[in-house]
């Protein structure tokens, strides 16, 4: 069976979470199989390797359950993008609009290198892609920062919220869509 049938059978949808009309898409099953988060977490850092990726930035918070694999399975570091106020040091923030949600994320000044000599090139990495506000907000953030966005790679697309063109020409890599 392909990953995208395996990953079609396992993903839980659940109605009206987190407000009435959105129809949640819960990876949490696929988090409990760890034969398919394997298999998920390679389909996510293959396409990338050798493609001179020098670090992976994951969206908290479910982002970073794949994030931070994926970053190993490159051999990268891994660098937080946060929810407000929760990152020590200082940070840049961007605020912005996720299909149910407004919110504000934060990344480290020096989460991609020294200040004014950064030469980072991100892979970007979060579990759903939906409006693309959150990832959009990402990109921006590693863009201001210094860095370059090679690509947003997500597990799941929900390609009728349009995503894709909220990111404007930026590569992007779904292991499956809906
Ligand atoms: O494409 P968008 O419309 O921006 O939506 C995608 C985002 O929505 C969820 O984040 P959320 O902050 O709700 O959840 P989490 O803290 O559970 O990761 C998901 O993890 C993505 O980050
Ligand atoms: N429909 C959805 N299911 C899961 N996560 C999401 N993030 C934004 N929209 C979502």
């Amino acid at each position: 069976m392909t990953l995208q049938r395996r990953l079609e059978g396992t993903i839980r949808d659940v109605p009206d979470f987190p407000t009435p009309g959105i129809l949640f898409k819960d990876i949490t099953p696929v988090l409990a199989d760890p034969v398919l988060l394997a298999d998920v977490i390679d389909a996510m850092a293959a396409p990338y390797a050798g493609r001179g990726i020098t670090h992976v930035v994951g969206v908290e918070s479910r982002g970073f359950l794949f994030g931070v694999p994926v970053a190993l399975a490159l051999g990268v570091p891994f660098a937080p993008a946060r929810k407000p106020s929760k990152l020590p040091w200082r940070t840049q923030r961007e605020a912005y609009a996720l299909e149910y949600r407004k919110d504000v994320l934060e990344m480290h000044v020096d989460a991609l290198g020294t200040p004014g000599q950064v030469a980072a090139r991100v892979l970007v990495i979060d579990d759903v892609l939906a409006t693309g506000g959150t990832a959009m907000a990402t990109c921006r953030l590693v863009e201001r920062l210094g860095g370059e966005v090679a690509a947003v790679a997500v597990v799941v697309e929900l390609g009728f919220l349009n995503g894709r063109a909220a990111l404007a020409g930026r590569e992007v890599h779904a292991v499956v869509g809906f």
